[in-house]
């Protein structure tokens, strides 16, 4: 087989703080998310899709919300995880695609340090990773600002 595809997709509540966790960037915000982790949805969902492509289950059976070893836990350090997963049985991110589903904070600005960042955690090329965002049209939710969401794709090639 010369590919594999997943989809993962991740919530987290806005609580109350000072910054969200968005692709390994720390975007300054009113609110922040309630999480066992940092919160990540957008390498949480990456995380999900990567290990959906070869069927290896979730990020909550790879590191379970009961394990303090994940309190707090810096999710580009799963998302590293993830990756040494895939390398170990022959395979890497070709590439991947994210989009972030919230009115606010405004993605945009940060979209290319994220890229950056998780091209680097993967051993990819940035031109292989898109950050993208949308609203919700005020709709739902993520429209009413009482979370934020990430839907991920990915393609696996054989490394
Ligand atoms: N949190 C967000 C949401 C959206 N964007 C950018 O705004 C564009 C328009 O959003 P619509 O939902 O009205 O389509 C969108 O294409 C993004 O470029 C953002 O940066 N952060
Ligand atoms: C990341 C983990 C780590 O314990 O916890 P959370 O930060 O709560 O995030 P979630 O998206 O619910 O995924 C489950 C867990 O694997």
């Amino acid at each position: 087989m010369t590919f594999r595809i997943g989809q993962g997709f991740d919530v987290h509540a806005f609580t109350d703080g000072d910054h969200v966790m968005l692709g390994g960037v720390r975007v300054d915000h009113d609110r922040g998310v309630d999480a066992h982790s940092d919160g990540d949805v957008v390498l949480h969902a990456l995380c999900d899709a990567m290990l959906g492509a070869l069927a290896l289950g979730d990020i909550g059976r790879h590191f379970p919300p009961s394990d303090a070893r994940w309190k707090d836990a810096d999710s580009r350090t799963l998302l590293r995880h993830c990756d040494r997963l895939l390398r170990e049985r022959g395979w890497r991110v070709g590439n991947a695609d994210v989009t972030v589903i919230c009115e606010r904070p405004k993605v945009g600005p940060h979209a290319e340090a994220m890229r950056e960042g998780i091209a680097t955690d993967l051993g990819i090329g940035v031109d292989d990773v898109s950050v993208k965002a949308t609203t919700s049209e005020r709709l739902g939710f993520t429209g009413r600002g009482e979370g934020i969401a990430a839907q991920a794709v990915c393609l696996l090639v054989r490394s």
